[in-house]
């Protein structure tokens, strides 16, 4: 068995990946703590052969996951960013201080899309751009969701977004402040993300396919116009292509992997910079 990590800065994800079939046995998460026993939170050590990590909290959470895991696992893979890897030019001036997990979405977003514009919607959310040649040209932080309620402190930060209400319900002026602060948030949001791509395909002067991975991508998705695919496992995904273990993930496959959607053309993009500039 294959034990993959995402460690985030609110939630550390984990999944039980098959290294024979390639299915996914079992996936859990459970909150960052300053304490992390892997022993405890995630069953079953003893069947995994092969640990793989992305990491964006504090040093010594990793540091201390690792130590936990290398006494009772045999192969233990971290994942740094890099100046370069599989066909990625890593766009930072300090290629290291990029977060792993987005360095990972972008990989695994160009192994399968060629260039893309790499979306991860968690406690904070993430729009990071490759260009066809692979040219990673660096990307934007906006607060995620949860980040953005709590900063208010209105009291709200229990009542989250209904994951099953309408985008369009979401555009009407909120006459309550729960819903003032969940429309407002949510707009925030999308807004963020449909003009930034809009820019940036604009200005490179290529439409890119458009991938979103993250707690908050199903929702989040609702609202995004561009044409897009949800690829919960995006993270996973670059550390299988980091660290291919298995038959399929040498050959190139990664787990959950949707199919590239279909970017509209660039005069379309235009028209609606243009349209929304006029406004
Ligand atoms: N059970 C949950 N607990 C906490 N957040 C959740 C949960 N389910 C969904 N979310 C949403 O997911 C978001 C966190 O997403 P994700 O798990 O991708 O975060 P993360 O990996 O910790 O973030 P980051 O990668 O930015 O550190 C929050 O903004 C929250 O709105
Ligand atoms: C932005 C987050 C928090 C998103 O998880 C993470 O990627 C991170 O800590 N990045 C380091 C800063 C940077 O990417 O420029
Ligand atoms: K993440």
């Amino acid at each position: 068995m294959i034990l993959d990590l995402d460690i985030g800065n609110t939630l550390s994800k984990w999944r039980l990946k098959d290294a024979d079939s390639s299915e996914i046995r079992s996936r859990g998460a459970v909150w960052t703590r300053e304490e992390w026993r892997p022993g405890a939170d995630i069953p079953d050590l003893d069947v995994v052969e092969a640990v793989r990590i992305s990491s964006v909290a504090r040093a010594a959470v990793l540091n201390e996951t690792v130590g936990l895991l290398r006494r009772r696992v045999r192969h233990v893979h971290v994942a740094r960013s890099t100046a370069e890897a599989l066909g990625v030019v890593n766009g930072y001036e300090e290629p290291e201080r990029l977060g792993v997990d987005r360095w990972l979405g972008a990989l695994a977003g160009y192994q399968l899309a060629g260039g893309c514009c790499a979306v991860d919607c968690g406690s904070a959310i993430t729009i990071d751009f490759v260009l066809p040649g692979g040219q990673h040209l660096g990307g934007f932080i906006v607060p995620g969701l949860r980040l953005m309620k709590e900063s208010l402190k209105l009291g709200t930060r229990n009542v989250a977004i209904d994951p099953e209400s309408e985008a369009d319900a979401l555009l009407e002026p909120g006459r309550r402040t729960v819903d003032a602060v969940n429309h407002g948030i949510y707009m925030a949001a999308v807004s963020a993300i449909n003009r930034i791509y809009s820019e940036v395909c604009d200005q490179e002067g290529v439409a890119l396919p458009m991938l979103l991975t993250g707690g908050d991508a199903r929702v989040v998705s609702r609202g995004v116009q561009v044409p897009h695919a949800v690829w919960p496992d995006m993270v996973y995904g670059g550390l299988e292509a980091r660290f291919p273990l298995t038959f399929a993930e040498r050959a190139g496959k990664m787990s959950g992997a949707p199919r590239v959607p279909e970017p509209v053309s660039l005069e379309k993009i235009r028209a609606g910079l243009a349209f929304s500039m006029l406004l």
